[in-house]
């Protein structure tokens, strides 16, 4: 049986006269891949804000498993088991690798404390490829480790949902196969992710269903294949001229 983990039932965002998110509708289904994808500026990660509480909505309705989180602050938001990474990784580079992690087993949704945190710290690490990495300070890390640790220090709160924007920006070709690898193990392990992606092999290989934002608008929905072979979607993504 599926179950809904999130809905967005008209959720909309104005800033000014700008209408970055227009009336989106959406459920996301426990332990899938639901990629949110479109053309720069078509407010995808305004959209992953308002989940997670970062901005208000202007309009619409949030809710986590039924229950409405619409009007909750971010750090309620979070411990109810929504965690993000963001597109420029957000780490406390005064502190280890080590330190980072326990940070997010000590703030998340499941809160740790102590030698329990660091443990599942530790596992955690090991898990994204991270082992024997946890003394460095985060200023020593190559561009993907820091992603592994920002992943890591997410995964640690245990959420429920996980909100992964832009993670594989600025990888290079190689980084790019371990990191979708990573992903992919993710998916395979049951996590209920969101996952704003403008690398079209990985939304290909690591979504069950993806919805197609245009200026603020869902214009598709489906399947990967589906989506990326919609003429709307191609004529969103290459503009009215090259179609
Ligand atoms: N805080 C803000 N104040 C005013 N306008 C904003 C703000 N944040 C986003 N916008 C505008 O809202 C629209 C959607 O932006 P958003 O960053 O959500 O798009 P995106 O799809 O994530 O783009 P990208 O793929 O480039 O990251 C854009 O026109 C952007 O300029």
């Amino acid at each position: 049986m599926t179950s809904t983990v999130l809905s967005l039932r008209g959720v909309t965002k104005r800033f000014g006269g700008l209408v970055a998110v227009n009336a989106m509708d959406f459920d996301v289904t426990e332990h899938q891949v639901m990629g949110l994808i479109g053309p720069n500026g078509s407010g995808k990660s305004t959209t992953l804000n308002l989940i997670s509480g970062a901005l208000k909505v202007s309009g619409g309705e949030i809710s986590l498993r039924g229950s409405p989180i619409t009007a909750l602050p971010a750090e309620q938001i979070n411990r109810r088991g929504i965690a993000r990474t963001f597109q420029l990784v957000r780490l406390l580079p005064s502190m280890s690798v080590l330190e980072n992690v326990v940070a997010g087993a000590v703030f998340g949704h499941r809160r740790r404390w102590g030698h329990e945190a660091r443990s599942r710290a530790e596992t955690l690490l090991t898990r994204v490829g991270m082992e024997g990495k946890g003394h460095l300070r985060v200023g020593q890390l190559t561009y993907i480790d820091t992603k592994r640790v920002e992943l890591a220090r997410v995964l640690a709160g245990d959420p429920k949902l996980l909100l992964l924007d832009e993670w594989l920006a600025g990888l290079n070709p190689s980084e790019l196969q371990i990191g979708i690898s990573l992903i992919k193990s993710l998916r395979d392990e049951g996590r209920t992710i969101i996952l704003v992606e403008h690398v079209m092999d990985a939304i290909r290989s690591l979504c069950d269903t993806c919805v197609v934002m245009a200026s603020g608008t869902k214009i598709a929905q489906g399947t990967p294949q589906q989506v990326l072979s919609d003429p709307d979607v191609i004529r969103a993504y290459l503009g009215d001229d090259d179609v």
